[in-house]
């Protein structure tokens, strides 16, 4: 896809399944471009894509009315209610007047509106919005929803909230869900898989788990600050671990072969921790994180 001199999309060579699908990448990797020409909003400059077996080309209407989008800009109607919007969302995509009703009344107690439902869009705030947004692309019980940045613009409480929902979307209504988010890690407790674009090109798509896969070191928390996660860090490398601190944490690389026996490390980071007279608070498995693609690729560039 070209705006003028601009590439926003290339070469771009994807297929998307059933769950809970991921797509992330910075402002301007091309998230929206690519939703728009799923729906036949935008027409790409070559290529060709399908969806739900509709080829984009020729089938946009049959695809739109298969589909729900939640768009990423503000659309909503600020003289209206919720609850009216959704039913006449609904109207539009075919339902019968008394099925919208039904339908938007359950679809906004799913999305947590309740009584609020009544009032005017214009006084909600941000996080009612996107709940608004998104139950008007769900009103007409679609088998794929497309989901443009559903957190932005909510804080923390309410972000959580709102992939809670995003994961119920996928796993307990069974509508496949592609959900977009410029935040690389907000998507990984939530999706199945994960599409990463960089700058309109692909980077990595592939299942979220190999993402996270465990890497084989550990994390390490001690109680104190700054100085007893230091001595500790010491104390381990002395015993022969490679770390170095990551946070408030002491980081610790796969072990050598020598420490290689199961539960080996375990014991050395306890035992140590007791004979410093430190506290410790936890050992965890360190797992790769979904930023940590980026990072590898950068350095694989550099
Ligand atoms: N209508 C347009 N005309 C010209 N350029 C456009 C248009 N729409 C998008 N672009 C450009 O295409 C690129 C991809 O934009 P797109 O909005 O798809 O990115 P995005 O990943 O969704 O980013 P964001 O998270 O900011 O929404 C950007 O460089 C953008 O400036």
């Amino acid at each position: 896809m070209r705006f003028g001199s601009v590439e926003a999309l290339t070469a771009l060579d994807i297929g998307v399944g059933e769950g809970v699908t991921g797509l992330v990448g910075a402002n301007g990797a091309g998230k929206s471009t690519l939703i728009k020409i799923l729906l036949g909003l935008l027409e790409p400059t070559s290529g060709t894509a399908s969806v739900l077996g509709h080829d984009i080309a020729t089938e946009s209407a049959e695809i739109r009315r298969l589909v729900g989008y939640m768009p990423e800009h503000d659309c909503l109607p600020p003289d209206v209610s919720a609850s009216d919007f959704v039913v006449h969302m609904g109207r539009m995509s075919g339902l019968p007047a008394t099925v919208a009703r039904e339908r938007a009344a359950d679809i906004l107690r799913h999305v947590g509106l309740d009584e609020e439902r009544y009032r005017q869009m214009g006084g909600y705030s941000t996080g009612m919005k996107q709940r608004a947004k998104l139950a008007q692309a769900l009103v007409h019980d679609p088998r794929l929803v497309f989901l443009d940045e559903p957190t932005n613009g909510l804080d923390p409480a309410a972000r959580v909230d709102m992939l809670h929902l995003v994961q119920r979307i996928g796993r307990d209504f069974g509508i496949a869900v592609l959900v977009t988010s410029h935040l690389l890690g907000e998507l990984e407790k939530v999706s199945d898989h994960v599409i990463v674009l960089d700058g309109g090109r692909l980077l990595r798509s592939s299942a979220t788990a190999d993402f996270t896969q465990h890497t084989g070191g550990l994390l390490v928390e001690v109680l104190g600050g700054d100085t007893e996660r230091d001595v500790l860090g010491e104390a381990l490398a002395k015993a022969g671990l490679t770390c170095r601190p990551r946070g408030a944490l002491v980081a610790v690389d796969p072990p050598p072969p020598g420490l290689s026996r199961e539960g080996a490390v375990h014991d050395l980071v306890r035992d140590t921790t007791a004979d410093l007279g430190l506290a410790l608070v936890r050992i965890q498995p360190d797992q790769a994180h979904l930023e940590d693609v980026f990072l590898t690729e950068e350095a694989a560039r550099v």
